[in-house]
């Protein structure tokens, strides 16, 4: 977790705790965690896309940014640890708590319990915090709010947590920070997976749900045939990138920001998860008969996938015709729903040759009645919970709901639906979810396979470990599972479907 050093106008040092910020000055860092949470909370915003603007407006950089970006992702991430502690130090009920208190409270907990900011600083910040933004009373409370919290360390508050809650789920689910029902999804999934060894599924949802809660690497994809060996090895030298564990396209960021590199401004690299190109490289390698031209990608925005794909296909067409194989027409087809989507997938796919994509507008629901039979290969990346994706999406955990399941997987199997008719005989559909969650993967499997006769279920574990670099442990088909606990990877799923 980021420390802090002392010393600077920021203030709270590590350990043992450096000159707080002025009182009534509140440390920079900490308004705009403060500010990133009043944001998620009262306008829906998404903390990754509001935070650099923040950073930037306020001129933070360095470890003060980086103490900024831990104390709002680690806070929205644990949030619900937090508030079951708040909960047992507040004379006062957390629903009638200002809003704005409640979130300077969590930041105050979060430095107290999640990182090693000194008692006295992280009580004393908080105060100033809640003085500034909400006012003196309020401040009053904070205060008597957080000496509490600093009575106990972690494993005593965990111990408390324990003495008030008898369902073993809702246990975890507080102590790991993920509302209940979201627990019981992963470990659904994971007693589902065949490569959850037996006897270790309380070890496996344990190691899935404490993986959520730290932060991801940043991993780059380089896109094949558009950055040689050499511009690779030459940013590994210079300590930009390292090599990735699984995915052959697949690079760490080794720090910095992912735009000092110039292969990711012209767009020949982009950041992409590494399950993520995975599921893409699985879907381009698995054998299709006859002709292997045209490949759609039913739900695109924002094009990480597209632009994989369209990598893929342009280094494979170029290689045929090298063997003096000239495939015509080779083209891939980059179709979203939503306009401003549609703008990030042609930004996406830029460096990729312009008469190879086509990027359009459309319901990827219509495609299938609308151009039968037409497509070699089909993505269907469909919209989902994210489940999978909880260390990228800090705040997502919390604004998720049962709720969400039901026509999220309506829309998943009409799409699912739809891609399989676009596509011809001896064609192939990937199906893709960042969710693990077994009613956006197997139950719409399972759906589509009852509704309908003409497809055959590949072994997509079996096609994702012939693309990777290493072996992908646990990988058991016929569906793909990947976990962020096993892989490092975001938890994608899977399926690969022929049309007969
Ligand atoms: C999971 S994202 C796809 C991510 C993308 N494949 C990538 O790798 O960058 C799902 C996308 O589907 C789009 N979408 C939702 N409903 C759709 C529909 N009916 N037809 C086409 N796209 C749709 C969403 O707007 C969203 O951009």
């Amino acid at each position: 977790m980021a420390e802090r050093s002392s010393g600077g106008a920021a203030g709270a040092g590590a350990g043992g705790g450096a000159a707080r910020a002025p009182r009534g000055r509140v440390d920079p860092s900490r308004q705009v965690a403060f500010d990133v949470l009043r944001a998620v909370a009262q306008s829906d915003a998404y903390a990754n896309l509001v935070l650099p603007g923040l950073l930037a407006d306020r001129g933070l950089t360095g470890r003060d940014a980086g103490f900024a970006t831990e104390l709002a992702y680690g806070t929205l991430r644990l949030r619900g640890r937090y508030d079951a502690i708040l909960a047992m130090c507040s004379t006062r009920s957390l629903s009638s708590v200002d809003p704005g208190v409640l979130d300077a409270l969590r930041l105050g907990v979060h430095q107290v319990l999640g990182m090693r900011v000194a008692q006295h600083a992280a009580v004393s910040e908080t105060v100033d915090l809640v003085r500034a933004n909400v006012g003196q009373g309020a401040a009053s409370f904070a205060n008597a709010v957080m000496r509490q919290v600093t009575r106990a360390d972690a494993a005593e508050w965990e111990r408390r947590m324990a003495e008030r809650t008898s369902d073993a789920t809702e246990l975890l689910g507080q102590r790991l920070a993920h509302p209940a029902w979201i627990v019981r999804a992963m470990r659904e999934s994971l007693a589902l997976d065949p490569g959850t060894p037996s006897g270790g599924l309380d070890a496996e949802l344990v190691g899935l749900l404490e993986a959520d809660n730290a932060a991801p690497a940043v991993t780059l994809v380089a896109r094949p045939g558009l950055v040689s060996e050499q511009e690779l090895e030459r940013a590994e030298t210079e300590g930009l990138i390292a090599p990735a564990g699984l995915a052959p396209t697949a690079w760490r960021l080794a720090g910095g920001s992912p735009d000092t590199i110039g292969a990711v401004r012209s767009g020949r690299m982009g950041v992409q998860d590494e399950g993520s190109q995975l599921v893409a490289l699985a879907l381009a390698a698995v054998t299709v008969t006859g002709r292997d031209a045209v490949w759609a990608d039913l739900c695109a925005g924002p094009g990480g996938k597209s632009a994989l794909l369209g990598a893929v296909l342009a280094q494979r067409t170029d290689e045929l015709a090298a063997d003096g194989v000239l495939q015509q027409g080779s083209r891939l087809v980059a179709g979203e729903l939503q306009e401003h989507r549609v703008g990030l997938v042609r930004r996406s796919v830029k460096a990729l040759p312009e008469e190879l994509v086509d990027v359009v507008q459309w319901d990827g629901r219509t495609v299938g009645s609308q151009e039968p039979g037409t497509y070699d290969r089909i993505l269907v990346d469909a919209p989902c919970t994210g489940l999978g994706a909880l260390r990228r999406r800090p705040e997502a955990r919390w604004r998720r709901t049962p709720a969400d399941l039901k026509p999220l997987a309506l829309l998943q199997r009409e799409l699912l639906d739809s891609a399989i008719e676009a596509t011809r005989t001896g064609g192939v559909v990937g199906y893709v979810t960042c969710s693990p969650h077994v009613a956006e993967t197997r139950a719409v499997i399972d759906a589509v396979l009852r509704s309908r006769a003409d497809v055959e279920v590949l072994d997509a574990a079996a096609a994702v470990s012939a693309v990777a670099t290493d072996e992908v442990v646990g990988l058991e088909g016929p569906y793909a599972q990947l976990w962020p606990h096993r892989h490092g990877t975001d938890a994608m799923f899977l399926a690969l479907l022929r049309r007969l």
